[in-house]
């Protein structure tokens, strides 16, 4: 076999964990279609009987006998197929089910920085367009690519047990079918994977400009966004058509092949009757057999063209199933005190994406409990990446991170994301009710645990006043609510579970004066008895904190109140001078 057909069926043996549960139905598929072909490949030798018997002799005495076993065959053949119609469904739809399902429960685990390398485009067609491929095979394609082969080299043995010169004949249409198959298959194969990518990459644009609507609304880069997404559908209709050029050229031969057979197997087997080697009979049977296999062979190149499909979206679903979660809970975990006091350590941290730049370059911050440590710093210099480290959203690659003395990645990892509460720059909600987002951040508490988050986050208002109160389905990305009414269910959701450290990045964000304060407000009180470590790009962030942690060069460059850092340390001013000029003069001359 071609070095491509392995790779291909390589790919396809990726599929066996998820076929085998199904393999006891998926058998009685097989048995049923084999069946059916079965029944429909003897009736030639039938007719054969009947013209070579009751016609040519004029003796009807055998008629009704092979009259009924022609009409058995033909009832049979229909009934086996309606088995397998029926039978087929529910395995092929679970071996998608068990695929997808492993497929989301991966991409959870997933790191984050996996997610930050991937387009979500391409990680939707996965879960979506290239299991329907996948079910469409389990369904289909396997099923007839060996059953339709087994009937080809059944009905060829038929063709060779009624005449040899025949068989030669039928033989000489079907060796051309092999080389085109074995060209076919390395060609079809390269353009099916682009057409699945670019598919990808076609969801993906559509992806971001129906979340980012309003960005393109507001700046008018819509027809620019379309200009792009035409682009892309051309190039992917013209790999389409590629495909359709592909296919056309293999069915084009595979049609003429059995023609071709048929009109020589007349010839051939006129000249045997003619001479008397040959019965009419035999010649009938063989033309029919041979014109019950064109669907076999017909569909041999589309049975092929599904196939390689298939391995190609079995390839890329296994690019994304195989890629190693980094971030695990270890062995054997270390616990935490009873009492947890959410003392958290940054020892001489380093961190870097891989590219062999140091993002944090040995950062050492205590955060005492009960704190509020505010971290400024300019843009790009490495806020948002330290803060990850504590829940785990990356881990360190130097130093540690530790939490009352516990490295955080010797912690049960739900141990850990229950003992710190995390808020995010962009507050993402989902299509769900307000009680679903804000519990997201701790499953199991009840509806007045949630309440009393709402409350602490300064949320409770505005959301009972909400059509259906706290069962209100909020939309999706929370485009219903302003931006601090999801700033403060962010808060909600991140206090829910009572966490001794929060991690907050950045909660005021894009956000006017009004809402900032109402979100401030809601911080003061959620900061109040926990750890936390927020960081700041506001004044008004600062001032809520007990210090302030400057990081410049991916080091902690100072570290003390703002009040103290604002009279002592030039880079700090400087650094809030871009937040805000006028509030700093008020503290200069206060
Ligand atoms: N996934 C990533 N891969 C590679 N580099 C990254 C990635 N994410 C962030 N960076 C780089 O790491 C550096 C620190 O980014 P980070 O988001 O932590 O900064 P920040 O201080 O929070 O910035 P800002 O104040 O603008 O939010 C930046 O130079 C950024 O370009």
């Amino acid at each position: 076999m071609s070095e491509q057909g392995n790779s291909t069926l390589r790919t396809l043996r990726r599929l066996w964990p998820y076929v085998r549960p199904a393999r006891a139905r998926l058998a009685v598929v097989f048995a049923a279609t084999m069946g059916a072909m079965l029944c429909g490949i003897t009736i030639p030798l039938v007719v054969q009987r009947i013209i070579d018997g009751p016609i040519t002799n004029h003796a009807t005495d055998q008629l009704p006998l092979l009259i009924a076993g022609m009409t058995a065959l033909g009832i049979g053949e229909a009934m086996l197929f309606y088995v397998r119609r029926r039978v087929v469904a529910r395995p092929a739809a679970e071996v998608e089910a068990r695929m997808r399902g492993d497929l989301y429960g991966h991409l959870q685990r997933l790191p984050v920085s996996f997610h930050d390398r991937w387009q979500s485009g391409q990680l939707l067609s996965r879960a979506t367009n290239d299991l329907v491929t996948v079910r469409r095979w389990v369904a289909f394609g396997v099923v007839f690519i060996v059953v339709n082969t087994l009937v080809v080299l059944i009905g060829m043995s038929i063709i060779a047990t009624l005449s040899f010169h025949l068989f030669l004949v039928a033989l000489c249409c079907a060796a051309p079918l092999m080389v085109i198959s074995y060209l076919f298959e390395a060609k079809f194969k390269v353009v099916a994977r682009r057409a699945q990518d670019q598919a990808g990459d076609l969801t993906t644009t559509v992806e971001e400009s129906v979340l980012g609507i309003r960005v393109l609304k507001a700046f008018g880069r819509g027809p620019e966004l379309a200009k792009k997404f035409a682009a892309q559908a051309r190039e992917l209709r013209s790999t389409e058509l590629a495909k359709v050029r592909i296919l056309a050229a293999l069915w084009a031969v595979l049609i003429a092949l059995p023609e071709v057979s048929i009109a020589g197997q007349l010839a051939v087997g006129t000249i045997g009757i003619a001479n008397g080697t040959m019965t009419i009979g035999t010649l009938v049977a063989s033309v029919t057999v041979t014109a019950y296999l064109r669907w076999p062979v017909d569909s041999i190149g589309w049975l092929l063209a599904e196939t390689n499909q298939t391995a190609s979206a079995v390839e890329r679903y296994v690019e994304v199933i195989d890629a190693p979660v980094t971030i695990t809970s270890p062995a054997e975990p270390k616990s935490l005190p009873e009492q947890v006091t959410g003392h958290v350590r940054f020892e001489d941290v380093h961190f870097s994406f891989g590219d062999g730049k140091d993002v944090l370059a040995g950062v050492d911050l205590d955060v005492r409990p009960g704190e509020t440590v505010a971290l400024v710093g300019a843009t790009g210099s490495g806020k948002t990446t330290l803060t990850a480290l504590v829940p785990r959203l990356a881990d360190v690659t130097g130093g540690r991170v530790t939490i009352d003395g516990v490295d955080v990645r010797d912690l049960d990892l739900a141990e850990l994301r229950r003992v710190v509460g995390t808020a995010f720059e962009e507050p993402v909600l989902f299509s769900a009710s307000v009680t679903e987002n804000v519990a997201l951040g701790a499953p199991d508490v009840g509806e007045d645990r949630v309440r009393e988050a709402l409350r602490v986050a300064k949320a409770e208002e505005f959301t009972e006043a909400l059509p259906w109160g706290l069962d209100t389905r909020i939309g999706e990305q929370g485009m219903s609510l302003s931006g601090g009414q999801r700033q403060r269910l962010a808060l909600a959701r991140a206090v829910v579970g009572r966490p001794s450290v929060l991690v907050l990045d950045d909660p005021l964000s894009a956000l006017d004066v009004h809402t900032e304060a109402e979100v401030e407000a809601a911080l003061r009180r959620v900061l109040h008895g926990v750890t936390a470590l927020v960081v700041a790009h506001r004044p008004s962030t600062v001032q809520l904190a007990d210090r302030v942690a400057m990081l410049v060069d991916g080091r902690i460059a100072a570290v003390g109140t703002h009040r103290h850092l604002l009279h002592t340390n030039d880079e700090y001013r400087r650094l809030l001078s871009t937040m805000d000029e006028e509030l700093i003069e008020e503290e200069v001359a206060s």
